[in-house]
């Protein structure tokens, strides 16, 4: 016969290993033996190989409270503990919005050790493992409040819980006595084999992954069937011998959980976790098979994400989690809320996998972890709704056997048998029942008939056949003393009537009082269920509010600097328009000053003109004179006498023995070539000074052509004449000029020109010969003795509108 627990809340009755609460200096002191004897001693419970499977126990989730001590955050914000206890099962919470007590199956204190829970709520987890049922632990509670502490122990829970063996948790503990049973079961007889096989898994994000071997992609999908209740396909399983082999499996897979730091848990879990032990017993005589299932459930935390400060990644994270913590706390309320016929297991991929072990197959353990802290207040108390929500869930858990070919055969063999047992049973009765009915009156048929019913009712209680023998024996005589007197059995009907009557109302009383009943508990219940809807769907909008909360302050950041963004280039657009500003005040000023310029140089070559016109006609009236005073005075020879008559049509023509070159002013170009480039980019300044310097006084400028192939084209009238050309044709038309038998030099001057080789210009203004007046320095000589020297006559302007200089 299997060893069943109770689960009917009362924790004290159900553990033979009571304890009392409060004294948390009583632990049991053994022997260290092995390095897991510390952990728990070693309960030497009975353990028959039951293959019973037709007896199904139904049961209640075990829900337990801890409560772990306040930590270093909750004291820095001002948090004072909120909770009380005034006994083992009870907790009251004096909150800011909420005072309350609530009931769970054990609470624990901040004082209790890990021991401690697994002594007085969990180690049944393996009798009942070991008896072929399904069991779950399964640790709950908002981020921080110590679930991975109390399933795995350890100060950094996640990567190190094997550090420190006090503070091993749930898993530690329970691998070591499952083997420690099997140890104790194997040298007691070996009638029975056992494996233990092991998988790990994470679900993260919603999706699941393998913790036993990382590189496992495969498409882990859930299934469903008869042997194996539900499952993940495709999960690595391993077999372990001992809990050491099994302890390395758990620590290596939780090196890969996935885990993030936040403001409220510096190792904060980011995933639910799943270890699975499977205890597989064969029967070696019968081959009978019991397999029987393990769950140790490290859920994620539920998170507020204001307090912890989740962003990016760890948002959506926690949108996850409290996503799927949701669909437990609908699964739950579905449950039982009493009405609702669709429980939503499929929600998620933790309420799928976890089917069984809520209301299913399987003897479950919640340990709800709570702070006991007014900084986590809201947190606690919705906590503490969960557990009381969870403990009316109803599990049925049956022991998992698989019969062998031969068992089958003695079991249909045995049922067989009682079958036909039974059958001669009803037969006798029967019979029985026809003899009375023939001898006996009506109140002997009535009270056989009340026998009837009663041992038909023993039929289902198996009463053994003499029970009900031992009982016809009085009959006969009761119904001989009623016939023998009529009055007697007139008074005795009436008697039996009243009673029939009394007790019809009683059965019907009680059967009102009973609706009653039923129909009060079924308005608390429903209450219930609608309190605790409403507290899910608060719980949800709370969860929602969080989320549209951090993506307002997130909003409102990107706001800023968009703002800021915007103003900085409002800056740099106005103080751009400031520069373009003042550029475009600089160039119409500048224009301004040019036209003006232009204006000044435009009448001063007017003026020049005008001069040159003046100058013209006054040398021509000379130069007519003087042929007039010629021809009077050669008389004669006038008719021999070259006249030159100039073109007086055109400005541009000059009688080239007019020009005097005047060493001032070739020195003056020389100079003025440094400033070509200004006066071919029409510096009004330097061409205004160029044209007054050279042109004015002499109706010509002389430039050195030295550098006129590096300057621009001008526009205005040019001729370029080489010195020594400039030199023949003024000796020429000098010749011209002079009368041709007039050889002496007093009456005609004639002008006095150097003799120059007109290949060789280049001493010309040397520094031997400096120019007679001199007096001015002349300090772009060099431009001149270096190379040959061209020289640029220009010709004096038409006018200032033939310039063309300003044209663009
Ligand atoms: N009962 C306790 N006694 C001492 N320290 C505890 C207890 N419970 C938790 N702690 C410490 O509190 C911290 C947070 O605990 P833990 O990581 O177990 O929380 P959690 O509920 O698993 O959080 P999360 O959901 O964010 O993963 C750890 O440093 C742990 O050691």
């Amino acid at each position: 016969m299997s060893s069943t627990r109770s689960f009917d809340g009362d924790v004290s009755s159900s553990s033979h290993r009571s304890i009392e609460y409060y004294d948390d200096s009583i632990h049991t002191n053994t022997v260290p033996s092995s390095p897991f004897n510390f952990l728990t001693p070693s309960q030497a419970r009975t353990s028959t190989f039951s293959l019973d499977s037709s007896i199904t126990t139904i049961n209640n989730i075990k829900v337990i409270c801890r409560f772990r001590p306040e930590n270093e955050l909750e004291i820095n914000n001002g948090g004072k503990s909120i909770v009380d206890f005034p006994n083992s099962q009870t907790v009251t919470l004096h909150g800011k919005d909420y005072t309350g007590q609530y009931t769970f199956d054990r609470i624990f204190t901040p004082q209790s050790t890990q021991l401690d829970i697994y002594q007085f709520s969990i180690a049944e987890t393996v009798d009942d493992l070991i008896n072929g049922y399904n069991g779950t632990v399964l640790a709950y509670g908002q981020t921080g409040s110590g679930k991975s502490y109390t399933m795995l122990g350890g100060n950094n829970a996640n990567s190190n819980f094997m550090n420190d063996p006090d503070s091993f948790g749930i898993a530690p503990r329970i691998s070591h006595e499952i083997f420690e049973r099997i140890t104790a079961n194997e040298l007691e007889s070996n009638e029975v084999e056992y494996t233990v096989e092991i998988s790990f898994m994470e679900i993260y994000l919603e999706q699941i992954k393998d913790l036993i071997d990382t590189n496992n992609n495969e498409d882990f999908t859930i299934h469903e069937d008869k042997l194996n209740g539900v499952y993940v396909k495709g999960l690595t399983s391993k077999n372990v011998t001992n809990e050491l082999e099994l302890l390395d499996y758990l620590q290596n897979g939780l090196k890969y959980r996935s885990i993030a730091s936040t403001q409220m848990n510096q190792e904060s879990s980011r995933s639910h976790t799943i270890f699975h032990i499977k205890l597989t017993q064969k029967h070696v005589e019968s081959e009978t098979i019991k397999r029987s299932n393990l769950f140790l459930v490290d859920l994620a935390g539920s998170e507020k994400i204001d307090k912890t400060g989740a962003q990016g990644q760890s948002l959506q994270e926690a949108k996850k989690i409290n996503s799927s913590l949701s669909a437990l706390g609908n699964v739950i309320n579905a449950l039982t809320d009493g009405k609702s016929t669709h429980i939503p297991y499929r929600d998620s991929k933790l309420t799928r996998i976890l089917q069984e072990s809520i209301g299913g197959n399987s003897r479950t353990s919640l340990i709800i972890n709570c702070s006991p802290s007014s900084f986590n207040e809201l947190e606690t108390l919705s906590t503490l709704r969960f557990g009381t929500r969870a403990k009316s869930i109803k599990n049925s858990a049956h022991v998992n056997t698989e019969l062998s070919t031969a068992s089958l055969k003695n079991k249909i063999m045995q049922l067989e048998k009682i079958n036909q047992n039974n059958q001669a049973y009803i037969k006798q009765l029967e019979d029985e029942l026809s003899s009375s009915r023939s001898e006996s009156s009506p109140l002997m048929f009535s009270m056989v008939r009340t026998s009837t019913t009663s041992a038909a009712t023993s039929i289902a209680t198996k009463p053994s056949l003499a029970t009900f023998q031992s009982r016809l024996p009085t009959m006969p005589s009761t119904a001989s003393i009623i016939s023998t007197s009529p009055s007697l059995k007139a008074s005795n009907i009436t008697l039996t009537e009243e009673l029939d009557r009394r007790d019809k109302k009683i059965e019907d009383l009680e059967n009102v009082i009973l609706n009653l009943k039923m129909q009060n508990l079924k308005t608390a219940h429903q209450e219930e269920s609608k309190l605790f809807s409403l507290e899910n769907s608060l719980h949800n909008i709370g969860n929602k509010l969080n989320e549209v909360e951090l993506i307002n302050v997130n909003l409102r950041k990107h706001l800023l600097i968009s703002e800021k963004i915007i103003e900085s280039r409002d800056n740099k657009i106005n103080k751009l328009k400031l520069a373009l500003k003042d550029q475009q005040l600089l160039i119409s000023r500048e224009t301004l000053g040019f036209r003006n310029r232009l204006g000044e140089i435009q009448m001063k070559l007017e003026d020049l003109n005008k001069y040159k016109e003046e100058e013209m006609s006054i040398k021509r009236e000379t130069l007519l004179l003087q042929r007039q005073q010629s021809v009077s005075s050669s008389k004669g020879a006038a008719s021999s006498a070259a006249t030159i008559t100039p073109d007086a049509s055109t400005d541009d023509v000059q009688s080239i023995s007019e020009i005097k070159p005047d060493p001032e002013l070739i020195d003056q170009s020389f100079d003025d070539l440094d400033h070509s480039k200004t006066l071919v980019n029409a510096s009004s300044e330097q061409l205004k000074q160029a044209l007054d310097d050279s042109t004015v006084q002499n109706g010509f400028s002389i430039y050195s052509s030295k550098k006129l192939d590096d300057l621009k084209p001008v526009n205005f009238q040019q001729e370029y004449i080489s010195i020594s050309e400039f030199l023949k044709e003024s000796r020429r038309r000098s010749l011209l000029m002079a009368p041709p038998n007039i050889s002496s030099a007093s009456e005609v001057p004639s002008p006095k020109i150097p003799e120059l080789d007109s290949s060789d210009t280049s001493g010309m203004f040397n520094d031997d010969s400096p120019p007679s007046s001199g007096g001015k320095s002349r300090k772009n000589r060099r431009h001149s003795s270096s190379s040959g020297l061209n020289l640029k006559i220009v010709k004096p302007l038409k006018s200032a509108s033939s310039l063309g200089l300003f044209n663009s």
